[in-house]
């Protein structure tokens, strides 16, 4: 641990790949860490007690449970939750953050999304990220704990779509593993990524987000990372579909979590109430289901009606 003149002390509920990831960049900048998870030793409420950042990283489908026990539990008045989960509640389409601020509506809540491949930061590799908050100052105060030589730490003030941009990135990831499953070459790929983050700004500006977000490091960054790296757990999930394999078996092996399935399901059903034309979303949301192959998908999407580019 280096020296810190201002430690904080940063609790992290998680122990997964990146909450192990930002407890390590928090602790390398001087920071006292704690790490829960619901397989550890340590209880939640010692974990979180005096915390000045509560840091989620647990996974979408955990995100209500683990609120509401800590909700239960003392939560000191000075502490800042901060959300890093890619994902969407299944049964209400609230992003994590929602789900964070619904449960302490007192509390500042900050964003933190970008393209941050966990084992890439766990190597020491360079890379950047966004935090964002309706409340500035939160943003800005963890900035100033997680920023180092190694990890560049952007505030934007659109919360909404620096967090859109890092969850509806994943069904654009898992498109790109198919597309690369499928060999499908570069031109198609570039195609595909680039009408991917078309759908993403389209569904996101009607969310309420600013369309500008959709082009930062939470939108198009975290596109170029995981449509272009086996690191992608979404992307790994569409490569191997693309090369035969049954979501079943994919995810008999998976390691970690793939959100971007979830997320695939809740967008489907939000694109159509809300009469948003998502195709690739569309194509990945049926492939998925097994209803159709991935050649299927693509005939679909080459076939479509002419139309101009932007409309
Ligand atoms: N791994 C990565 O490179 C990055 C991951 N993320 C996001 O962070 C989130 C976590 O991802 P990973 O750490 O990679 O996943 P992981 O699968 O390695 O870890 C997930 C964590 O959530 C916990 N969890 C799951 N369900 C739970 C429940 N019901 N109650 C309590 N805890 C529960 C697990 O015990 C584990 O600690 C995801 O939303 C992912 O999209 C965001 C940026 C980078
Ligand atoms: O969001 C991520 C990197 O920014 C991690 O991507 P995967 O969840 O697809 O592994």
């Amino acid at each position: 641990m280096g020296t810190n003149p201002n430690p904080k002390l940063v609790a992290i509920l998680g122990a997964g790949a990146w909450g192990t990831a930002l407890g390590n960049l928090a602790q390398t900048n001087g920071h006292q860490v704690r790490i829960w998870s619901r397989q550890g030793s340590q209880t939640l409420a010692s974990v979180i007690e005096g915390a000045d950042i509560i840091l989620s990283a647990i996974s979408m489908k955990g995100v209500s449970s683990v609120a509401e026990q800590v909700k239960s539990l003392p939560v000191s008045p000075k502490s800042i939750f901060v959300t890093a989960t890619k994902g969407l509640d299944p049964q209400t389409t609230c992003l994590p953050s929602q789900v964070w601020q619904i449960t302490f509506p007192d509390s500042p809540v900050v964003v933190l999304s970008g393209p941050n491949l966990s084992k890439e930061i766990q190597k020491s590799l360079p890379a950047a990220t966004a935090v964002a908050s309706s409340i500035p100052s939160a943003a800005e105060f963890v900035q100033v704990v997680f920023s180092s030589h190694l990890f560049r730490v952007y505030t934007n003030p659109d919360p909404l779509g620096v967090e859109l941009g890092g969850t509806l990135k994943n069904v654009i990831a898992i498109a790109a593993g198919v597309c690369d499953g499928l060999q499908l070459g570069t031109n198609a790929k570039a195609a595909l990524v680039t009408r991917g983050l078309t759908e993403m700004v389209r569904i996101g500006v009607q969310w309420g987000a600013k369309m500008e977000t959709f082009y930062g490091l939470s939108g198009l960054g975290d596109l170029l990372a995981t449509c272009n790296s086996a690191l992608s757990r979404n992307y790994q999930v569409g490569y191997q579909l693309g090369s035969g394999k049954t979501l079943t078996e994919i995810l008999a092996n998976l390691e970690g979590t793939a959100e971007g399935i979830n997320t695939t399901q809740v967008l489907v059903q939000r694109a159509k109430q809300q009469y948003i034309s998502m195709p690739i979303t569309e194509q990945v949301y049926r492939v998925l289901q097994g209803e159709i192959t991935p050649e299927q998908a693509l005939s679909e999407l080459m076939l479509r009606d002419m139309k101009p580019e932007y409309h």
